[in-house]
């Protein structure tokens, strides 16, 4: 009889990303880093949860959710077509909707997936997201340690209630390396590791735009 895997069998699928370091011109990454460092302290504030709510156990950092970085979604743009055949998701008809986060000393995101599969079935707000991306700046020298995103390989089959378990899921660290560019699945579990930036001034933290590729981004969601 051919052997059937049991109950608690797991395979790992290694989660597609696309990295490209680099990315923008490197005066135009200066100019997104300064418009960065120099927002208003009043337009900063404890970034939230899904389901709108701040909850320093899941996630700590600081949003802006007006911020400017046109500069960087015409690039996207320009790449589309690239990102799209590499993750295997079709972009077409979605729009970039976005928010600059600010990690300092002591800061993280707990995992989690940008869209859960209970969100994707029930065809919530946050399930308009088709493609997540962040893009990453910080002075030079870096100022603070930790803070890699790490994503986490998907482990099928998922749990019964649709959820992934960090611990059983074997993951990669990428760096939040000054002016590169990540795109994943908005489905993918991912997390920021604990961001160490000991002078805890807001001009050496770990700034990253962070967005989705969105078919309706007027409805985000967060
Ligand atoms: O800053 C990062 O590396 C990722 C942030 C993130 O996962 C999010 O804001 O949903
Ligand atoms: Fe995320």
């Amino acid at each position: 009889m051919r052997p059937s895997p049991g109950e608690n069998a797991t395979w790992q699928l290694s989660t597609k990303v696309c990295r490209i370091s680099h990315f923008l011109a490197e005066e135009t990454a200066e100019l997104l880093l300064s418009r960065a460092t120099h927002a208003a302290q009043e337009d900063l504030y404890p970034s939230r949860v899904r389901g709108n709510q701040v909850d320093t156990r899941t996630r700590r950092a600081l949003s802006h959710v007006g911020f400017e970085a046109e500069e960087l979604t015409d690039a996207i743009n320009k790449v589309r077509g690239p990102v799209e055949r590499a993750l295997g998701i079709s972009c077409e008809g979605t729009e970039p909707a976005f928010a600059l986060n600010i990690h300092n000393d002591g800061d993280f995101y707990q995992p989690h997936q940008d869209v859960s599969s209970h969100e994707a079935a029930k065809g919530m707000l946050a399930a308009n997201r088709v493609v997540t991306f962040v893009y990453y700046m910080h002075r030079t020298p870096v100022a603070f340690s930790g803070g890699a995103l790490r994503m986490y390989d998907t482990a099928a089959p998922l749990r019964m209630d649709g959820t992934l378990d960090p611990k059983e899921c074997s993951y990669r660290d990428y760096p939040p390396e000054h002016n590169s560019v990540i795109f994943f699945a908005p489905s993918a579990l991912h997390e920021v590791r604990r961001v160490s930036c000991p002078s805890r001034e807001h001009a050496d933290s770990r700034f990253a735009i962070n967005g989705w590729l969105c078919r309706n981004p007027a409805v985000r969601g967060e």
